[in-house]
């Protein structure tokens, strides 16, 4: 007879876990890749015998086509990949080689598309791991980003006869550590800005006012996080301004909209702008093509004269430097 072994000395895997991406930017891809998205009852919570004809009849009949030219603007040419997935990447390659332990074993997961949260964490199994952290690297908690990524990790031990022990990463929101590492990251991209910025947006992700009511923490996360940077920065209400981006669909979202604020900005006589998404830990579609091009349209139709995009966090340093503080807390006492 064997005897299953827990061991001291396994391995403890770390999964960072972001969003998604089509495999490809073309219309099936995007399809394929919106279907899941769209159909996950955290992200649109209306009751299925409502939702699945609008989705099936309406959505992917359409937004997938629209979506695609937007995905090949911004495709990474060199890797095939959307940016989302190829910096998620690099930010789990460059973790891997910072913390430097040969029991740790690092890789990286897409909630929606490849290489999905279920396959990962049977690979880092099959690599000998009996504790896994999975890291969402969402600062502010939402039930449809971090709560979605926690039920398809834990899914994918339902059918387990042996499971991991797994933990789910804490958002991160208020965290000095997160808080230092957007500062310098603002601080180091508007000082190379040729024009100095009247007044700076942090454009967050929005979410349905409805999900809100029903005790979401997403909006008072975004506040926290956007108070506690005009602190760290020197900055006010008016010098920085708060915003939502990205609504999606008739419902009311949580305001004020990216949209008004720069158009209520231009309308105001700012002239000179910049634009950041402290809630998305790397660069995607939403910031490099909605903030990049639409918001900058807008900005630059309704009278304004300058306008930047600041990076998100992406690989840089300071963003190295913070989620290697968010892995050691939450593998703690693991190794
Ligand atoms: C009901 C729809 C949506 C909710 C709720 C939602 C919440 C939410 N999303 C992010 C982060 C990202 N969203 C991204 C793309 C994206 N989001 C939606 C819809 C909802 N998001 C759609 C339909 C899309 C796809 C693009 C499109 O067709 O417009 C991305 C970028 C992905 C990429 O491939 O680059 C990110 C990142 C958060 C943080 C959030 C809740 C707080
Ligand atoms: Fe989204
Ligand atoms: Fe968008």
């Amino acid at each position: 007879m064997t005897s299953a072994t827990i061991s001291r000395e396994a391995p403890v895997g770390l999964l960072l876990v972001n969003l998604g991406t089509p495999d490809a930017p073309d219309v099936a891809a995007v399809r394929r890749y919106l279907a899941e998205f769209l159909s996950d009852r955290r992200v649109v919570d209306l009751p299925r015998a409502l939702w699945l004809p609008i989705l099936y009849g309406v959505v992917l009949n359409t937004r997938p086509a629209r979506s695609a030219k937007l995905y090949e603007s911004i495709w990474n040419a060199d890797t095939g990949e959307g940016p989302l997935k190829t910096f998620t990447r690099l930010q789990s390659e460059k973790l891997q080689a910072r913390i430097g332990a040969s029991n740790l074993v690092v890789d990286y997961a897409l909630r929606y598309g490849a290489p999905s949260i279920a396959t990962r964490i049977e690979s880092l199994i099959a690599k000998g791991c009996e504790r896994i952290a999975v890291l969402p690297l969402y600062p502010q908690y939402a039930s449809s980003t971090t709560g979605s990524a926690a039920d398809a990790a834990f899914d994918a031990l339902r059918e387990m006869r042996k499971q991991p022990a797994l933990r789910i990463g804490a958002p991160y929101y208020d965290d000095p550590a997160y808080i230092d590492a957007l500062a310098t990251n603002i601080t180091r991209a508007r000082a190379a800005l040729d024009f100095e910025p009247e007044v700076i947006v942090a454009s967050f992700h929005g979410l349905p006012q409805a999900q809100i009511d029903r005790g979401d923490p997403y909006r008072a996360h975004c506040e926290a996080t956007w108070r506690l940077l005009c602190e760290r920065l020197g900055m006010n209400a008016q010098s920085l301004r708060l915003a939502f981006q990205s609504r999606f669909g008739r419902a009311r979202w949580i305001e004020p909209y990216t949209s008004d604020v720069v158009t209520e900005l231009a309308g105001a006589g700012v002239k000179r702008i910049a634009v950041v998404a402290p809630g998305f830990s790397a660069d995607c579609l939403e910031t490099i093509e909605e903030l990049g091009v639409e918001i900058r349209d807008l900005f630059l139709e309704k009278g304004g004269e300058k306008f930047a995009r600041l990076p998100c966090l992406n690989d840089s340093d300071e963003s190295m430097a913070l989620i290697e503080t968010l892995a050691k807390r939450e593998i703690a006492g693991w190794m």
